[in-house]
């Protein structure tokens, strides 16, 4: 069958606690190959205990009112905006729409956005052909080194003593990620080769959402009253990158998360995902809400970048998806960051005597070492450069 080959990767050494919980104590050089979907073919029913999340990160249904945790309400839904309701007459009323979604939000599904719906059907199929197709000593020779942000298949790994993943739980996924933009480092010979369309698939996706994200992050400039061109300005030229997700159906769903809570840490992220469903927003602080795939939509979310550049006036969506029993699920991100060099700080046209700056001013490459050093611990990493006031 094949699936033995593949366990001989799960190379642990466990040891026990005075409860009786076992855990991993160290990581064996085998281990930096394990694959989630390695793990869910060798038959597992329980998940391992790496796996398991702390008690209030889990995603519970019945939680306190209040919590982290707190249930899903299905009455609330991510907002729609219409793109093609940007004409002269109802371009008002349209920037309006924006900024209530990016004040409540920090997120929103975008429709008639422009991007051929065939090609965000070709995305979804090649990374789905990749992962589901294509047998693991294959997937492997495309393997990401696990020192932070490498290009490659990968999955989230252990804390290492380099300090380069900080988190002792981890996530039920497995990813590709893609270096897209600039053209200088877009390289689809470390791609996928599988399915035949692969590598034109992605490159043609990487350049339709830069202009879908140009065009984006001008309509939130300005529904802030903001040059078109402000927050564009600000991140300077597209550091883009593509993360296809793929969360293998999980045994312990109520124990997992297949991507725990986060914000993403660039400007701007838009994400497709299948018909499967799992990726959740938290609104107000402690709802989660699920947003349902919704057909050839995409979902603008906003990362870090854009709140500092906003002085806090639109927040960065705080994101995690959940893990599900029966069904393999696929997702691709699309990440538009500045470039490590650049600087960012909250814009002058929004700052004066009475809205004084909230954020200091940091160094792209600076915030992005401290996320992966510490990683997301289900927190904001920017509350870190929030001022006093
Ligand atoms: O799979 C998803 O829906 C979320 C993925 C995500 O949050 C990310 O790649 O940053
Ligand atoms: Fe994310």
């Amino acid at each position: 069958m094949g699936t033995k080959a593949k366990v001989s990767f799960w190379v642990w050494k466990f040891e026990s606690d005075s409860i009786n919980r076992t855990y991993p104590m160290q990581v064996s050089e085998e281990a930096i190959v394990t694959r989630v979907q390695s793990l869910v073919q060798s038959g597992l029913s329980r998940v391992p205990p790496q796996y398991i999340q702390p008690l209030h990160a889990r995603p519970l249904h019945h939680a306190p009112p209040g919590s982290d945790s707190d249930s899903d309400s299905d009455s609330d839904s991510v907002p729609v905006i219409d793109l093609s309701l940007f004409d002269p007459t109802a371009r008002a009323s349209s920037l309006d729409a924006i900024a209530r979604a990016c004040r409540d939000w920090g997120a929103f599904h975008v429709t008639n956005h422009g991007v051929p719906p065939s090609l965000l059907a070709a995305v979804r199929r090649a990374g789905l052909q990749f992962f589901s197709d294509c047998p693991l000593p294959d997937k492997l020779r495309y393997a990401c080194s696990p020192s932070a942000a490498s290009e490659g298949y990968g999955s989230k790994l252990l804390a290492t003593s380099d300090g380069d993943t900080a988190s002792h739980v981890l996530d039920w996924r497995d990813y590709f990620d893609h270096h897209t933009l600039p053209l200088s480092r877009r390289n689809p010979n470390r791609w996928p080769d599988f399915p035949s369309d692969y590598r034109d698939t992605v490159a043609t996706y990487s350049d339709e959402m830069k202009l879908l994200a140009q065009k984006l992050l001008a309509l939130i400039s300005e529904s802030l009253g903001l040059p078109p061109s402000c927050i564009e300005d600000a991140v300077g030229e597209f550091y883009q990158n593509i993360t296809i997700s793929y969360y293998p159906p999980c045994p312990q769903p109520d124990l997992t998360l297949g991507f725990q809570s986060h914000s993403d840490i660039g400007a701007i992220t838009l994400l497709i995902q299948d018909d499967v469903g799992g990726l959740q927003i938290l609104k107000d602080r402690h709802n989660w809400v699920t947003v349902h795939p919704f057909s050839d939509a995409i979902l603008v979310l906003l990362a870090d970048q854009t709140e500092i550049i906003t002085n806090g006036k639109y927040r960065s969506c705080v994101h995690r998806a959940i893990t599900n029993p029966d069904r393999a699920r696929l997702s691709v991100a699309t990440f538009h960051d500045p470039a490590k060099t650049v600087k960012i700080s909250p814009a002058s046209e929004l700052i004066d005597e009475s809205s004084p700056a909230k954020y200091r001013d940091v160094v792209y490459g600076d915030y992005v070492s401290s996320w992966y050093t510490k990683g997301p611990e289900g927190k904001r990493n920017i509350d870190a450069l929030v001022l006093d006031s």
